[in-house]
């Protein structure tokens, strides 16, 4: 049996135990043992809980033959080695595109469940994994719920990715055409001089716009830029989000 979430040991912070509580609650909400097979698992702190929730279900007796039938989808480096760390099955989008179920992290979610996401710079995988499932479950610690608009709380700006040859335009672009107010070119110091480089080999551009109120619009502008590869905007994609708080509870967002 695996240990109920209002049982688990205390972790270093009440930020960790809320996260671990989001995800907890997610997997085991939304997981369908009998139905599910392909599932995505995406990239940063928090969805880590959701790999060692799976890992944790694979060992159990009543879950190992099911969990072991299970596929688990990738979004980058990170989250493989979490597929594999866990003991779970790796696969590829390439094999399999049609996912049952993915859960994912996200840096900021507004009052209509739009996202912003990327801020580990995975962003263009994780959309592709999560808009190729069936169900897309966010989970996510208190200060990433917006009072209203995305930008309010991450103050960093968008993250963008772009083909590397493109960035002095994008940024140019970016600038001039859509009238952001601070663009970036996200570097990796001090753990590396220079851009950092995606999964995919691209750069990361971060362009802040302030409040955000309309989301899609600026998703739709930004992509349309010569070089855009995708944007960390992610629109009317989630289904659910946990948002673990710091007093132990969840709550709970969906459409
Ligand atoms: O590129 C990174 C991803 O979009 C993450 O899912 C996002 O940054 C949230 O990460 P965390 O769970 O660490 O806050």
């Amino acid at each position: 049996m695996v240990a109920n979430v209002k049982d688990l040991p205390q972790l270093s912070s009440k930020l960790e135990e809320a996260k671990r509580t989001a995800a907890y609650n997610a997997v085991d909400q939304n997981i369908n043992f009998e139905e599910h097979r392909i599932i995505g698992i995406g990239s940063g702190s928090t969805v880590v809980y959701v790999a060692e929730r799976l890992g944790q279900y694979l060992k159990d007796p009543a879950r190992h033959e099911q969990v072991a039938n299970f596929i688990c989808i990738p979004t980058g480096f990170q989250s493989r080695m979490l597929i594999k760390e866990n003991g779970l099955q790796l696969g590829s989008i390439e094999m399999f595109p049609d996912i049952d179920i993915a859960f994912d992290g996200a840096d900021e979610v507004d009052e209509n469940m739009q996202l912003i996401k990327g801020g580990g710079a995975c962003l263009f995988q994780e959309k592709l994994v999560s808009t190729s499932s069936k169900k897309f479950i966010v989970v996510a610690d208190y200060r990433k719920k917006s009072p209203k608009y995305l930008g309010t709380n991450w103050k960093q700006g968008v993250p963008i990715e772009v083909v590397p040859s493109a960035y002095v335009r994008v940024t140019k672009d970016l600038e001039t055409k859509l009238h952001a107010k601070k663009v970036v070119v996200r570097e990796g110091t001090p753990a590396k001089a220079g851009p950092v480089v995606t999964d995919n080999n691209n750069f990361i551009i971060d362009a802040d716009f302030g409040e955000i109120h309309d989301p899609k619009l600026l998703h739709t502008q930004i992509k349309s830029l010569v070089g855009v590869v995708e944007t960390g905007l992610f629109i009317d994609n989630a289904e659910i989000v946990y948002f673990g708080n710091d007093d132990g509870t969840v709550s709970v967002m969906n459409n």
